[in-house]
């Protein structure tokens, strides 16, 4: 109701609260139609309108305040027409908080086959039926804009790497062209775009494109085309020359990052949002993050271990031993991946809660050192 949506005049302006003074870390705040989003904060991946495994109400226990939804995949299925008929995708999934949608830029390049790219368009076939796609930057905002996401990812082209310096250029180049059609699509004025950032490993070119996006002043701006398979001393030197050419009263947001060690080295070093499919992907296959590493569950070695997992976690998961997520996972029982799922999730909300707070009182980076060391410790 109108009691609860922020007013229309602070919609998509971001706060910079604080910027840490042992790091370039910041704390900041953004509001959308949806509520307020705190920074650093990270975003649970809901693809198909779901985070896998968990009832949305886990997921607002987590302390997650804006999730991710995908656009190629809401598209194919159930389609973008059906779920605005619905009411759009708030409504259909449940989560009343602020909503992400990715563009499909990247699915182009990581899902789909025989993918042509042309000044117009892109075109692939689904994975679902192998029918013909045509995703260009309008159908792209016009799928965002029938699922009623806050904020909406302009179309890029994304490539894979390692390339030459001239078809990531191109590609590049492109993608501004791509941003500036997306920005001259949109009709809501209930949905912020963000522009992305792309350049591959070139900083030069990273540069350049951080500049010529500026331009366009778009609310907020992604780094994408990372996390795609270079060492992560190459995403952090990317980063840092990435984050200083963009605008700082803007929120920055890494795309697909990452590790809980991605997220740190992304945070000291100016990043202010993250979204992964790591922490739900793992509690899936069996996979659990904690202070003190990872923890194989599937592992002989907890057959008989009566310790708890993670003493710190939520309710439900911090009184169960180690031997019960073995027996969970050996016996293929549901419940298995949806505590672990959930467990991770709240995990990486944690680590954003205590990140926020070590920004506020100007001791990240010794919050860093201590969380690094604790990860490497084999616990
Ligand atoms: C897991 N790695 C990873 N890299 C990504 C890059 C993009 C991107 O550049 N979109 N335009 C999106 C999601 C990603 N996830």
């Amino acid at each position: 109701s109108a009691l609860e949506r922020p007013a229309e005049v602070d919609w998509f302006q971001y706060k910079l609260k604080h910027v840490d003074v042992t790091s370039k870390a910041r704390r900041g705040e953004f509001v959308t139609p949806h509520g307020v989003v705190q920074t650093p904060a990270f975003m649970p991946v809901g693809t198909q309108g779901t985070v896998k495994g968990l009832e949305i109400g886990l997921v607002h226990q987590t302390g997650a305040e804006m999730i991710l939804g995908n656009t190629y995949h809401l598209s194919l299925r159930p389609g973008d027409d059906i779920v605005a008929e619905l009411g759009g995708l708030h409504k259909f999934m449940g989560w009343h908080g602020p909503i992400l949608t990715d563009s499909g830029g990247f699915q182009i390049f990581s899902l789909a086959q025989m993918r042509k790219v042309t000044e117009k368009e892109a075109i692939f076939q689904s994975h679902i039926d192998g029918r013909k796609i045509h995703l260009s930057p309008e159908r792209s905002i016009e799928i965002q804009e029938n699922l009623g996401s806050d904020i909406a990812m302009v179309l890029d082209h994304v490539v894979e790497l390692p390339n030459e310096t001239k078809v990531i250029r191109e590609a590049m180049n492109r993608s501004i062209r791509w941003a500036k059609r997306c920005q001259d699509a949109a009709t809501r004025k209930d949905q912020a775009q963000f522009a992305i950032v792309q350049g591959g490993l070139d900083e030069g070119l990273r540069v350049e494109c951080a500049q010529r996006l500026t331009e366009l002043e778009f609310p907020g701006y992604a780094i994408g085309g990372l996390s795609v398979g270079e060492p992560p001393p190459e995403m952090y030197r990317i980063l840092d020359a990435t984050c200083p050419a963009l605008p700082t009263n803007k929120p920055r947001y890494l795309m697909g990052v990452g590790r809980p060690e991605d997220l740190l080295e992304g945070i000291r070093r100016g990043v202010d949002l993250f979204d992964c499919v790591m922490p739900t992907r793992n509690g899936r296959n069996a996979l659990a993050f904690t202070d003190e590493g990872t923890v194989r569950v599937r592992n002989a070695k907890y057959q008989r271990d009566s310790t708890p997992l993670d003493p710190k976690s939520v309710p439900q998961v911090a009184g169960l031993s180690r031997a019960y997520f073995r027996h969970l996972f050996m016996a293929k029982e549901m419940l298995g991946p949806i505590l672990l799922s959930l467990h991770n999730v709240a995990y990486y909300q944690r680590l954003m809660r205590e990140a926020r707070q070590a920004i506020e009182e100007d001791r990240f980076e010794a919050y860093y050192e201590q969380k690094m060391a604790g990860w490497s410790s084999g616990g």
